[in-house]
C-alpha cells in the first residue's frame, strides 16, 4: 500500500491506467454522492463511445418503429422494475437528462421524436428479440472502430459486473449510468491503492476495482459464454440490459441447482440405499455424512416396511447404524450394542447426545456444619452462581458458574459442603439412615455417600466406611476429617469378605464398583475401553458383594434391615440382573426406593425375564434427568436364614470366585505375557539365544516362578489390607539360602499376606492387619523412591488385636476409627513368633509409607522384583561379608 489517499481534492478524470500513474490518488469526500460539475467533463474517448452508443440506439429505435409499424413485433409490455432503460421511449421525463449530456455530444442520428408518443410501453426480457440490429451495426464499422469497440466491450463488460449496483443507481439515463460507474470507480480506487494496477489496466474507467477477483472471473466466464451464445444480441444491448439478463440467467441457474439439490435430498430420504456389501466407504465419509446416514437409517428403521430396500434385512440396517453411531460418538461396538439393546432408537439418540454434555456441577451441604441457605449465601458472596438442586433434595445445590474454584473455597476447606453429582444423593436418600443405627457403607471411597449418611445420622450411631482400595481409603479419611464426621470407622477390606468381619447392620449401602457406563460424560474413556470381560467381572463381583451386604444386614433390626444397591452403570447386567440373582439366593424382597422420580427398572431385557418387583427399582439417565446414568434398588431383608443349603451357598461362592478370578486372570494373562517378553528381552543379551529360541521368552525357573506369582497376585487383585503392622523381618541366617529365596522371598511375603483365602494368611487378612518388616518397607521404599518409612511411633498402625474380629461373623470390630488406630502404635502379637520378639523394638512404619503392592500394576511389580533380583545377583558376586545385607535388600 503505497500512496497516501487524499480526500480533499477531486481526482482528475481520465483513463484508468493513466490516471493511476499520475501522482497520488485522491478521493472526494462524499464518495457515493453525484458530482455534477465533473460529471459533465467527459474524456475524448468517452465522448466517442457515447456518440457511438447513441447512434446505435437511434438506429435500433428507428428499426423497431419500422417493424412495429409493419406489425411484425408485439407491443412491448411495461417493465415493472425501477431501472427502465433510457431506451424506454416512455421515459419522457428522463429524456431531457440524456439531452443535457447530449449537449456536448452531438447526436449523429437524431431520434425520431414523433415516435415517442407512440412508443411501446417499456420492455421485458421476453421481448428483447426486438433489440437485434446485429449485422447492420457491425457492417459499417471500420477497423479503428473495431478497436474502439473492443475497448468499449471491455468497458461494458466491466460495467456489466456492476449491473446489480447499477440497477439501483441508474435512473434510466445511460449517461448517468456511466457517470455513476465512473463515480463508483473513483471509490473503488481505494482498493487500487494496492499494487493491483494491472488487473484494471484495460479499463478506461477503472471500474473493475469495484469487483472482487472471484466475481470478476466468474463474470468473465459468463461473458465468454454469453459471447458464444448471444454475442450478436449482446452487442445490441446496453450494459444495464446485459447485466439484467445475466442476473436473470444466474438466478434461473441457481433456482435450477436448488431444485436439483432438493430433489436429490428427497430422493435420498425417500429410499435410503444401503451401501453395497464390501463397499468400504466409511473411511471417506465426513462426520456430517455419517450423521446424515444415521438419520436416514433411523428413518428407515422407524417405518421399516415403508422405507426398507426389498432385498435388505433389518439386521443390516442395524449393523450399519451401530457402526455409524460408533464412528460418530466414538464408542466401541460392544458398548454401543449394549446401549442399542437397552434403549429404543429415539431415546438412544437422546442418550448419546446427552452423554456428550457434562452434567451440571452440584454440591451437597454438610448439615453437620451449616445449613443450605447459609452455605448458598456464603458462596454467592464469593461470586458463585447457584440454585437449589431441586425439590427432591434439601441439601443439594447446583452451581451454574463460579468465579472461585469450588474445591478451594474457605467453606469447602471448612467442610461445609461436598462436591457430589446429583445422582449420588439418591442411594443415600433411598437408604434413609436413622440416628443411632449401625450402618455399613461397603464400598465407600472417596466417602461422598458415606459422609452423607453420617450427616443424616447427625454423627450418632456408627458408620462403617469400608473400601478395598488402599489409596482411596485416604480420601475417605481426609473427607471425613474435613466434614467433621466422628461416628465413622474406616476400614480397608475386601467387601466380599465383610460377613466374616462383622454382621448385624441395620442398613447397608452397596454402591458397587461398576463399568461406569452411566458416567460417560465425566469419563469418556469408558466409551472405548469397556468390554464383555469388564462387564462380566463387574457383575460377578457385584453379585458377590450384594450377597455379602445382605448377609451383613440384620433382618431383625428394629429400625431397618435394609440394603440399598446402586451403580453408576446403566447396563442391566450390572443392575437388574444382580438384584434378580440376590432375590433368588437370599431372603430379601424389593421395596420402593422412596424416590419419587426416575424410570422403572427393567422386568425384562431381551430374552431375559426378571422378577416383576424389579419395577420398584429406579433408573436415571442423563437425557431424562440431567444426571449421570444411575441405578438404585432397595431391598428389605425379611429373614436371617439363607434360603439355599450350605452346599449350594458354597457352590455359588465358588462359582462367583472362579468367575472373578477367571476374569482377573484373563486380564493378567496378557500382562503376564508382556512381563515374560520383558524378562526374555532382558536376558537376551547375556544369554545370546540363537536359532528358534532367539528373541523368545525362555522359561527358566525364575520366570516360571514369576508367572506363578503373577497369577496369584491377579487372583487377589481386589484384596487390600489396612492397618499393616511393621514387623522386622528376620535376617537370613545363611547366605546359601539366598539362592532359593532370591526369587521367592519378597513375593512370598507379599503373597502370604495378600492371599485372601488360604488358611494361614486368612487370619491376617480378615483382621485387616498385615505384617511388613521394617527392612522390607525400607527396601520397597527404596524401590518406589517415593515414601520413606517414618520412624515415628505416632504414625504406626494399631495393635492387631485391638480391631481383630472373630471370623464367625458375629463380633464387631472395635469402634476405633482409623485415627485412633494410627495413633496407637503397638507391636503385633500373633503374627510371627520370630518377628514378635523384635517387634517391640522395631521402629514403626507409618501406614501411609508402607509400599502398596496390590495397588500397583502387576507389570510394575514384576519390574521391581526383577530389578531387585538383578541387583541381588550383582551384589552376590561381591564380598561375602555383604551377603546378609544383600539378602535383606532383595527381600
Ligand atoms: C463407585 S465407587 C464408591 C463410591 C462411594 N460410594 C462414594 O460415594 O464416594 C466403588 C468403590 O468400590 C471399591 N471396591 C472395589 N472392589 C471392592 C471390594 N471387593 N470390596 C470393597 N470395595 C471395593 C472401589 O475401590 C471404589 O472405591
Amino acid at each position: 500500500m503505497g500512496r497516501k489517499a487524499e480526500y480533499s481534492e477531486k481526482p482528475k478524470k481520465g483513463p484508468g491506467r493513466k490516471a493511476r500513474k499520475q501522482g497520488p490518488p485522491v478521493f472526494r469526500k462524499q464518495s457515493f454522492a453525484p458530482m455534477e460539475e465533473e460529471d459533465k467533463k467527459l474524456s475524448h474517448r468517452q465522448k466517442q463511445r457515447f456518440v457511438k452508443r447513441e447512434q446505435k440506439k437511434v438506429v435500433q429505435k428507428a428499426k423497431l418503429q419500422e417493424k412495429r409499424a409493419k406489425g411484425k413485433l408485439p407491443q412491448p409490455a411495461k417493465r415493472k422494475t425501477a431501472y427502465n432503460s433510457d431506451s424506454d421511449p416512455e421515459d419522457n421525463e428522463e429524456e431531457p437528462q440524456v439531452a443535457s449530456s447530449d449537449e456536448e455530444v452531438p447526436q449523429l442520428v437524431p431520434a425520431p421524436k414523433g415516435q415517442k408518443a407512440t412508443a411501446p410501453k417499456g420492455f421485458t426480457d421476453d421481448n428483447d428479440a426486438w433489440l437485434k440490429p446485429k449485422k447492420q451495426q457491425k457492417q459499417p464499422e471500420t477497423e479503428s472502430e473495431e478497436e474502439e469497440e473492443e475497448d468499449e466491450e471491455s468497458e461494458e463488460d466491466s460495467e456489466d459486473e456492476l449491473g446489480e449496483e447499477c440497477e439501483e443507481e441508474e435512473e434510466g439515463d445511460d449517461e448517468e449510468g456511466l457517470e455513476s460507474d465512473d463515480d463508483t470507480a473513483q471509490v473503488g480506487k481505494l482498493a487500487d491503492l494496492s499494487d493491483d494496477d494491472d488487473a484494471n489496466s484495460d479499463d478506461d474507467f477503472d471500474i473493475s476495482g469495484e469487483e472482487d477477483g472471484a466475481q470478476a472471473d466468474s463474470d468473465e466466464e459468463e461473458d465468454e459464454d454469453d459471447d458464444d451464445d448471444d454475442d450478436d444480441d449482446d452487442d445490441d444491448k446496453l450494459p444495464i440490459e446485459r447485466a439484467n439478463k445475466k442476473l436473470k440467467k444466474r438466478e434461473a441457474e441457481e433456482a435450477q441447482l436448488a431444485d436439483d439439490e432438493m430433489l436429490e435430498t428427497v430422493d435420498k430420504q425417500d429410499v435410503f440405499q444401503l451401501p453395497v456389501e464390501g463397499e468400504e466407504t466409511e473411511k471417506d465419509l465426513t462426520l456430517q455424512e455419517v450423521q446424515q446416514r444415521i438419520k436416514d437409517v433411523s428413518l428407515v428403521l422407524s417405518d421399516f416396511k415403508r422405507y426398507r430396500q426389498a432385498d435388505r434385512s433389518r439386521g443390516e440396517y442395524i449393523d450399519l447404524l451401530r457402526r455409524d453411531l460408533c464412528l460418530y460418538y466414538s464408542y466401541n461396538e460392544f458398548l454401543m450394542e449394549k446401549l442399542m439393546d437397552m434403549l429404543p432408537l429415539t431415546e438412544l439418540m437422546e442418550y448419546l447426545e446427552a452423554s456428550e454434555i457434562a452434567r451440571p456441577l452440584t454440591i451437597r451441604t454438610n448439615t453437620l456444619k451449616t445449613r443450605r441457605r447459609d452455605l448458598a449465601g456464603a458462596l454467592i458472596n464469593r461470586g458463585v452462581n447457584l440454585d437449589p438442586l431441586g425439590k427432591w433434595t434439601k441439601v443439594g445445590l447446583v452451581v451454574f458458574n463460579s468465579q472461585v474454584p469450588l474445591g478451594a473455597t474457605p467453606e469447602y476447606l471448612a467442610g461445609h459442603y461436598m462436591i457430589q453429582g446429583a445422582s449420588s444423593l439418591l442411594p443415600v436418600m433411598a437408604l434413609a439412615p436413622q440416628e443411632n443405627e449401625r450402618i455399613l457403607d461397603m464400598c465407600s471411597a472417596p466417602g461422598g455417600k458415606g459422609s452423607h449418611i453420617a450427616s443424616i445420622m447427625k454423627n450418632t450411631g456408627v458408620l462403617f466406611a469400608n473400601d478395598s482400595n488402599r489409596d482411596r481409603i485416604k480420601a475417605i479419611v481426609a473427607n471425613f476429617h474435613r466434614l467433621g464426621i466422628v461416628n465413622a470407622v474406616v476400614s480397608c477390606e475386601d467387601g466380599t469378605k465383610f460377613r466374616n468381619i462383622m454382621t448385624g447392620f441395620d442398613r447397608v449401602l452397596l454402591d458397587a464398583p461398576c463399568t461406569g457406563t452411566g458416567v460417560v460424560s465425566k469419563d469418556p474413556s469408558v466409551k472405548t475401553t469397556k468390554s464383555e470381560v469388564d462387564v462380566q467381572r463387574c457383575y460377578n463381583l457385584q453379585r458377590k458383594l450384594l450377597l455379602t451386604a445382605i448377609d451383613c444386614t440384620d433382618a431383625k433390626s428394629s429400625t431397618g434391615g435394609y440394603i440399598v444397591y446402586s451403580t453408576c452403570s446403566v447396563l442391566p447386567e450390572e443392575n437388574e440382573w444382580v438384584i434378580d440373582y440376590a432375590l433368588k439366593k437370599r431372603n430379601v424382597k424389593l421395596v420402593p426406593t422412596g424416590l419419587d422420580f426416575g424410570v422403572e427398572g427393567f422386568t425384562k431385557f431381551r430374552q431375559h425375564r426378571f422378577h416383576p418387583s424389579l419395577n420398584l427399582t429406579k433408573r436415571y439417565y442423563p437425557h431424562t434427568h440431567n444426571m449421570d446414568g444411575f441405578y438404585v434398588a432397595k431391598l428389605k431383608k425379611f429373614s436371617n436364614t439363607i434360603p439355599i443349603t450350605k452346599e449350594q451357598q458354597e457352590e455359588d461362592e465358588k462359582q462367583l470366585d472362579e468367575a472373578i478370578e477367571a476374569d482377573a486372570t484373563t486380564e493378567a494373562a496378557a500382562e503376564s505375557e508382556e512381563v515374560e517378553e520383558e524378562v526374555a528381552s532382558k536376558e537376551k543379551g547375556p544369554r545370546k539365544l540363537l536359532g528358534k529360541r532367539a528373541g523368545k521368552p525362555s522359561f527358566t525357573e525364575i520366570e516360571q516362578e514369576l508367572k506363578k506369582k503373577k497369577r496369584e497376585e491377579s487372583k487377589t487383585k481386589y484384596v487390600a489390607k489396612v492397618f499393616e503392622q511393621p514387623v522386622k523381618k528376620p535376617k537370613p541366617e545363611k547366605p546359601a539360602e539366598k539362592k532359593n529365596e532370591k526369587s521367592q522371598a519378597p513375593d512370598k511375603q507379599t503373597n502370604s499376606s495378600e492371599s485372601p483365602s488360604k488358611s494361614a494368611p486368612k487370619q491376617k487378612q480378615t483382621n485387616g492387619k498385615t505384617t511388613v518388616s521394617n527392612s522390607d518397607a525400607k527396601s520397597f521404599n527404596k524401590k518406589n523412591k517415593g515414601s520413606q518409612p517414618k520412624e515415628n511411633g505416632a504414625g504406626s498402625p494399631a495393635k492387631p488385636d485391638d480391631n481383630k474380629p472373630t471370623t464367625n461373623g458375629t463380633n464387631s470390630p472395635s469402634k476405633s476409627a482409623i485415627k485412633e488406630t494410627k495413633t496407637k502404635p503397638q507391636p503385633k502379637g500373633k503374627q510371627s513368633p520370630k518377628g514378635n520378639a523384635k517387634l517391640a523394638k522395631a521402629p514403626r512404619v507409618d501406614i501411609d509409607d508402607v509400599p502398596i503392592l496390590e495397588g500397583k500394576p502387576i507389570k510394575k511389580q514384576n519390574k521391581l522384583k526383577q530389578k531387585s533380583k538383578q541387583i541381588g545377583q550383582l551384589k552376590k558376586s561381591t564380598a561375602g561379608a555383604n551377603a546378609g545385607k544383600k539378602q535383606k535388600f532383595k527381600k
